[in-house]
């Protein structure tokens, strides 16, 4: 399979390439020359097969020859044998409609588990064919980073940078990112917002005095890998509802219009999808694009759902990508001019092409609250503010009552513990397997969200490329 830019001038890479690289030479991101398409009969089989094994089947016309089925199987093996879980994505259903999808059930609680366990192994396998030494340079909410920091904690040939915003993170996501303690992991808390920590990020790609020392790589959902693993979870969720033979709604808590972008890449695939809901928090510039074209960019707002905290959706320009026809040059522009404006407004093609599979809702502080409690008191479910989020928006988008919705669960409860006792008069308890985290010493850096402070403190901390 080939990878081309979304701003279409950076070189056309194969899958491992792309997932080295992370970001596009170009400043665009990476997306699969065309989308492989399962037939009916190709989903129906589907059904009952262990997780591993639906991964690899769901994944291997992305990966194509970089990595042979038999390796790519093993490596989803290996991935998630780590999950709590013996289903690794299993489901609950609430009542007749509603059925909620659990992915915090990896090593750090959360849905990012589910692909950066495997790009964890990815990279490994990648650069062992090669000299190569790798620099991650991520941001977080807070999510990200601890799954990341979990994925590539002691693993030969990686630097991993993680900025989060100070302050702006649970204690317990902070945690899992501080208390690793590992060499190769720098946690940078820095003065400003995730989009601000996004933005250095980015820069950092295109930065040639950084480039040329460092080969710079991405955790983050900029890197398409990562989105190719959260596909899985689609198919696994709509086999066991009845597709193909039956259609199903998603509804997504979002921030990077990542995890959603998976559901519209499983809809491309063949995938019967009814809608995909766009849940944001008040930080709705993407509800505000999906229901009126106007993508403007608010000031951030902190909310109960911190890790949804984000203004500047990456994945969004993907989905406008596609929809506007795959036309790299007008793509290139409709950014440029969003990054000089802070703002723009979508074509008539992505619009038109956006409604006809997504719809999207914004859910506020108190909705959040009287969601966790509806669903602890009518449900006996603990569910988390981001999740919270998702089901608030699948309860009132008024899906026809004979297709099922699927609430993406994208976080673990106990990573948010104060918001959901708030709710609910009831503390969710840390699993075990993080049990002692609050005992564990900690480890960041505070530097000013000014991007040569952290450029010099990659610079001074990261191995040479080669
Ligand atoms: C718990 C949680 N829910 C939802 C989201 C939103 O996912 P995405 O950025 O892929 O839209 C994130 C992070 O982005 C998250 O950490
Ligand atoms: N919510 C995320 C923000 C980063 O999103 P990503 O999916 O692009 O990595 C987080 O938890 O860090």
């Amino acid at each position: 399979m080939d990878y081309i830019s979304t701003r279409g001038n950076a070189p056309v890479l194969d899958f491992e390439g792309a997932t080295l690289a992370g970001l596009a030479s170009d400043g665009g991101l990476y997306v699969p020359a065309e989308w492989p398409r399962f037939s009916e009969s190709e989903i129906a089989g589907m059904a009952g097969l262990p997780y591993a094994e639906l991964a690899a089947r769901v994944m291997a016309p992305f990966v194509g020859t970089s990595l042979t089925y038999e390796r790519l199987l093993e490596l989803t093996t290996q991935a998630y044998g780590r999950f709590a879980h013996k289903a690794v994505t299993p489901m609950v259903q609430l009542d007749e409609q509603h059925w909620v999808l659990e992915l915090f059930h990896g090593p750090t609680l959360a849905f990012k588990d589910v692909a950066l366990q495997l790009l964890g192994l990815f990279f490994e396998e990648f650069l062992s064919r090669s000299e190569r030494n790798l620099t991650i340079v991520g941001a977080t909410s807070g999510d990200t980073g601890s799954a990341a920091i979990d994925a590539v904690a002691g693993r030969a040939k990686v630097d991993v940078f993680m900025l989060h915003p100070e302050g702006r993170v649970s204690d317990v996501q902070r945690r899992q990112m501080t208390t690793v303690l590992a060499p190769n992991v720098h946690n940078i808390a820095i003065n400003g917002s995730f989009d601000d920590a996004q933005a250095m990020v980015k820069r950092m790609f295109n930065d040639k005095d950084m480039t040329d020392r460092f080969a710079i790589g991405a955790v983050n959902s900029i890197n398409w890998a990562r989105l190719m693993a959260q596909v899985v979870y689609y198919f696994a969720a709509a086999v066991q509802l009845g597709a193909p033979q039956r259609k199903v709604a998603f509804s997504v808590p979002t921030g990077n219009f990542g995890d959603v972008f998976a559901g519209y890449v499983a809809a491309k695939m063949g995938l019967p999808i009814e809608k995909l809901i766009v849940a944001t928090n008040v930080n709705d510039i993407l509800h505000r694009a999906l229901s009126s074209g106007d993508y403007s960019q608010g000031t951030v707002t902190p909310t109960a759902a911190p890790s949804m905290d984000i203004q500047v959706s990456s994945n969004f320009e993907r989905l406008l990508f596609d929809l506007g026809g795959r036309d790299g040059a007008a793509m290139a522009a409709q950014m440029k001019g969003f990054e000089a404006d802070k703002a723009m407004q979508l074509s008539n093609a992505q619009r038109e092409g956006a409604a006809a599979l997504f719809q999207s809702a914004r859910t506020d502080a108190d909705e959040m609250a009287s969601t966790i409690r509806w669903a602890w008191e009518n449900c006996g479910e603990l569910i988390d503010p981001h999740t919270a989020c998702g089901l608030f928006a699948a309860r009132t988008a008024g899906i026809d009552a004979s297709v099922p919705v699927v609430t993406l669960a994208t976080a673990h409860p106990a990573k948010f513990p104060e918001a959901v006792e708030r709710s609910t008069g009831h503390r969710p308890s840390l699993p075990a397997r993080v049990g002692d985290l609050f005992d564990r010493e900690e480890k960041c850096v505070k530097l000013p969200g000014d991007y040569d402070a952290i450029a010099a403190f990659v610079a001074e901390h990261a191995s040479p490329k080669a």
